[in-house]
């Protein structure tokens, strides 16, 4: 049994980068979520202490030189910044809670997770429309936010290969994956999709692959949020620790407008605070992270409203 989290055990990580996605405005979900704080009269940001990991967006003004993983020594940078935070967190006996950008720096987390934990095993539930299983050499857009899962599974997904990405790309790719230590940080098998939905053919190859579970949002609606909680977390009972993800684009287009993927037929906000703070509860819990705000795609700010609730309930309902 790992958790017993107390406030103040609780480090809030901001993570203010936004190189790995394909439209602009992400390191701006963060503030979005402070500013939310404030309108809806909560103390939430004065509770914790916060750690800030410094970013690279500047690189953005000179325009990306490897199409297949765009930005990518700024992405292996920030990985490797956020994996060393994480771990400094957990080294001191925190518990990392991370706000972040684009979702590619979760693979950070994941590293940072698994250097502190070395021999524990690590089951990820990912809540989110998108797989984030891509590869420099599968990847339909370039953009590296579509790509943690595959960073920490070591993958390259060769059966499924469409790009040539060239020696550069390669060489930083391979660097990626090794951060923390050479290899797979987690068996793909110990990953928890809910509410993927827009998934491209290389990923559904790997789902099939490696026999992981998507609960989709019909089942999610079916069962209940807190069933779909409970199932997810007893596939992965043979895990030792458990690190959850949570991506706003896995909350319905009509919710989920300010953010940079928005897909159909995905959660409400209630099922995604629902499933969350029953996720939380689990006393393998070692880390969570909300990504992927943007409010510059978004009208009075209501997504970081809609998210920001949800980081409120989810953190008191850890915090038991
Ligand atoms: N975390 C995200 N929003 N990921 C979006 C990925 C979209 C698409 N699969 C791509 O690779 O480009």
């Amino acid at each position: 049994m790992e958790k017993n989290i107390s406030e103040d055990r609780i480090r809030i990580i901001q993570v203010k980068s936004e190189i790995a996605a394909g439209t602009r405005g992400a390191s701006l979900g963060i503030d979005a979520l402070k500013i939310a704080s404030l309108d809806l009269n909560s103390d939430y940001f004065t509770r914790f202490d916060e750690e800030e990991v410094e970013t690279v967006n500047e690189i953005l003004f000179d325009g990306f030189e490897h199409p297949h993983a765009k930005f990518i020594d700024g992405v292996y940078t920030m990985e490797s910044r956020v994996s060393e935070m994480v771990k400094k967190v957990l080294d001191e006996d925190n518990f990392p809670l991370v706000l972040a950008g684009d979702h590619s720096t979760a693979a950070g987390t994941i590293m940072g997770i698994k250097n502190h934990y070395k021999n524990k095993r690590l089951g990820v539930i990912w809540i989110d429309a998108h797989a984030d299983l891509h590869t420099p050499y599968t990847t339909p857009s370039g953009n590296m936010h579509g790509m943690p899962l595959a960073m920490v599974g070591s993958l390259d997904n060769m059966d499924c290969r469409i790009n040539n990405p060239k020696k550069e790309t390669v060489e930083l790719w391979e660097k990626i994956k090794n951060i923390g230590f050479k290899g797979p940080k987690i068996d793909l098998s110990d990953i928890v999709f809910i509410s993927a939905r827009d998934l491209e053919e290389p990923e559904q190859f790997l789902l099939n692959k490696y026999s992981i579970k998507n609960f989709t949002t019909d089942e999610v609606r079916k069962l209940g949020a807190k069933e779909v909680a409970k199932q997810a977390l007893d596939r992965l009972d043979n895990c030792d620790i458990i690190y959850v993800s949570f991506d706003v684009d896995s909350m319905d287009s009509e919710i989920s407008v300010g953010t940079g993927t928005p897909v159909k037929n995905g959660l409400t906000a209630e099922e995604a605070k629902i499933l969350n703070c029953e996720l939380v509860k689990s006393p393998k819990l070692v880390g969570w992270e909300m990504v992927e705000v943007n409010p510059t795609l978004d009208t009075e700010n209501k997504m970081a409203e809609t998210a920001f609730e949800i980081l409120e309930e989810t953190t008191n309902s850890m915090l038991g």
